[in-house]
């Protein structure tokens, strides 16, 4: 019944927690439900105390939900106001969608084939702009942008720092695609649907993939604005026996059982750390060892100590999924951490994470990140390599 699938909800913004007596929900497939039907299992819907006209509910299509929830996160609820013309206060909900099923390979068909028939360009190489370096995407040349929510089938980011845009264009005179913003699974998003533009730039022509992201320090020999070059990765949700590959394995992409052992390239790595000292960055370029946990939570004392227990330098909330789908396709990958924050691991102190401090270091160091992600484009642009030789 509706009200038992409506405790299953997570409000993202919404200020009515119980859905009101009223018989006319829209929900985000633009169907029309009542009270006492059974919802979809993953759908958004829309009401209000002094809601709409009906004539608007009717005329509102899964494209404008996802424009009302970006206008929302923008400006409050004003934003959403102005776009429902004058209508009254207003719940937006979004349901938890882990049980959701992967998108069959048609849809992400769909969702290259958009963006091929929208661009001249061909990229082969794919960036994925974590906390810090989306201003990178400032930078290409004859850009064409697609905010996510105009694209078919894709996720919208919902958190501060991450633009929510597809920037297409060039850089340095190389082709590239952009995330400027990126889908965490602490968003609602099971891990395959957080990994999905992947397989997007994949099915594009993409063979080589820069992921960068933001990221708590735990080595102590670490420093507050170093960059980790990711040499390798713990899945802790792996282990726990999620997995953006988890479901029915489709072929066309890669095998059942992927090697991930030499996950990060080690010929890209070498020439980065060769090369940074052009740059003047090589005292604060490492490498070390990334771990993904599922957030939204930052770390207790007692996690942390167990991290670093089992070999762990930096622990972050994304990058892991995008990395095994990545792998699993034969991309090859490339991937740094800005080491936004050190880790609390002393019980006595009042300090803690933030958020705040996460951005504020991102912005500090964004000039330097831009720097090392050209660099490493340069290299991957200019090594000769060829999809499929490893
Ligand atoms: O997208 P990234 O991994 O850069 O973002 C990090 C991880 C969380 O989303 C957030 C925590 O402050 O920053
Ligand atoms: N899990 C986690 N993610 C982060 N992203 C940036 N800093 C941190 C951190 O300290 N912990």
């Amino acid at each position: 019944m509706v009200t038992q699938q409506l405790a299953r909800r997570v409000p993202l913004i919404g200020h009515e927690s119980v859905l009101p007596e009223t018989s006319n929900y829209l929900m985000s497939d633009g169907q029309h439900m009542t009270t006492g039907q059974t919802c979809p299992s993953n759908f958004v819907w829309l009401t209000g105390v002094n809601g709409p006209p009906s004539s608007l509910l009717q005329s509102v299509t899964r494209a404008h939900y996802r424009r009302m929830e970006r206008k929302q996160l923008q400006n409050g609820r004003a934003g959403l106001r102005a776009l429902a013309s004058g209508g009254g206060s207003m719940c937006l909900e979004q349901t938890v969608s882990g049980d959701e099923t992967p998108y069959p390979y048609e849809m992400i068909e769909e969702s290259a084939e958009f963006l091929l028939s929208r661009t001249k360009l061909r990229p082969k190489i794919g960036v994925i702009c974590g906390s810090g370096l989306g201003p990178l995407a400032e930078q290409l040349e004859d850009r064409d942008i697609f905010p996510y929510e105009t694209i078919p089938n894709f996720p919208v980011s919902t958190v501060a720092g991450h633009a929510g845009r597809m920037v297409i264009g060039t850089l340095d005179g190389v082709p590239v695609m952009c995330m400027q913003g990126r889908f965490h699974s602490y968003e609602g998003y099971p891990l395959w649907k957080c990994a999905m533009p992947v397989r997007v730039m994949k099915l594009m022509g993409v063979d080589q993939l820069l992921v960068t992201n933001a990221a708590g320090g735990i080595n102590r020999e670490f420093n507050i604005g170093d960059i980790m070059i990711i040499k390798d990765h713990i899945n802790m949700q792996g282990f726990a026996g999620d997995s953006p590959l988890r479901g029915r394995n489709d072929e066309r992409y890669g095998p059942r059982f992927p090697a991930m052992n030499n996950a990060y390239d080690k010929t890209l790595r070498q020439k980065t750390l060769e090369l940074v000292k052009d740059l003047g960055l090589q005292d604060v370029v490492r490498e070390g060892v990334y771990v993904m946990l599922g957030g939204p939570t930052y770390e207790t004392v007692a996690e942390l100590n167990l991290l670093r227990v089992v070999g762990v330098d930096a622990v972050g909330m994304s990058t892991v999924p995008e990395v095994v789908v990545a792998r699993h396709c034969g991309m090859r990958v490339f991937a740094f951490s800005l080491i936004t924050n050190m880790c609390i691991v002393e019980y006595d102190t009042e300090a803690k994470a933030s958020h705040t401090e996460v951005i504020e270091t991102a912005t500090m160091r964004q000039k330097d990140l831009q720097k090392l992600a050209r660099l490493i484009i340069k290299i991957m642009s200019e090594d000769g390599y060829v999809a499929g030789d490893e």
